[in-house]
């Protein structure tokens, strides 16, 4: 959009929450009355993170996506000191507070969103664009229920490679543990991830320290709790999409067909409760 947005532009309401280099505001724009999210990140620490580049590249990934599991990004805007992003409102916040207040999914509801999410990465890989980072804390929920993928940060062009990874190990398979070459099949080892975390309410490799964590993906070292219970398909669809070599992982167009998902996807996408 070759529309100049400014600050003035939008009348800035409550903080929506914060993630790494600033804050998100609901905002409204002026003249079209539009809710939005405004989200303001500090230059000063994007430069001394050197993240300038990955930034450009979420603003530009994200600007020209379209589907109604990815979160919109209308512009963006910079002025002496931030970069502003414009992006949807997602009335419904983020996915990790209302698992932390579940503590698990049911079936269906988790099932429903790993169907969404599954649709979503069709739709990225489509593209070209790995995500690389799905993981509850980029999860947000719409006004209707559905599912949000957001946070672009970590997300590239299949053609360009990757450097240092910093956060959470839980959601990073093998090759990119082993920092070995790496393709689209990434988002689907980090899809099982969240399936699991989504029923159990802890992803499946978590430990005290890093070192056993790293050791239990490599292992791919899977183990069901007895407690919740979850079902045989389940865990089927899960240690099909948690596999090691990562051209054996099951393809996403497969996920939608599992019997799992069938069975238990809410057909419109939209968790009802
Ligand atoms: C995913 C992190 C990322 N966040 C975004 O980009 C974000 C983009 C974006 N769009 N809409 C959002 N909505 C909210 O954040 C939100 C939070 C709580 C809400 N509720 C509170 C409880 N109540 C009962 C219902 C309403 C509603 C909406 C967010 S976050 C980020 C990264 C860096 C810096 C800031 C933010």
């Amino acid at each position: 959009n070759e529309k100049r947005w400014v600050l003035s532009d939008f009348e800035v309401g409550k903080p929506l929450g914060r993630g790494k280099f600033g804050h998100v505001y609901l905002a409204r724009e002026k003249r079209s009355s539009q809710i939005v999210a405004l989200k303001v990140l500090f230059k000063s620490q994007l430069k001394q993170s050197q993240v300038e580049h990955q930034l450009r590249r979420e603003v530009e990934i994200q600007s020209h996506l379209r589907h109604p599991n990815i979160l919109r990004l209308y512009g963006y805007f910079y002025d002496q000191s931030r970069v502003y992003l414009i992006l949807e409102y997602a009335a419904k916040g983020e996915l990790y507070k209302e698992l932390t207040r579940c503590k698990h999914f049911s079936e269906r509801r988790s099932a429903t969103y790993i169907a969404s999410l599954a649709r979503a990465l069709i739709y990225l890989h489509g593209k070209h664009v790995i995500h690389r980072d799905i993981k509850p804390e980029n999860l947000l929920v719409g006004a209707q229920g559905e599912i949000k993928i957001a946070d672009f940060g970590w997300s590239v062009h299949t053609f360009n490679r990757r450097r240092t990874m910093c956060g959470t190990l839980d959601y990073l398979p093998p090759e990119m543990v082993e920092k070995t070459e790496h393709d689209y099949h990434v988002d689907i080892w980090s899809l099982g991830i969240l399936c699991y975390e989504f029923l159990y309410g802890v992803p499946p490799f978590e430990a005290k320290e890093h070192s056993e964590t790293y050791r239990r993906i490599v292992k791919v070292d899977l183990k069901f709790p007895l407690e919740p219970f979850v079902s045989p398909a389940a865990k089927d669809l899960i240690s099909q999409m948690l596999v090691k070599n990562s051209a054996q992982r099951l393809p996403l167009h497969k996920v939608l067909e599992h019997p799992w998902i069938v069975q238990n996807a809410d057909p419109s996408g939209v968790y009802r409760g």
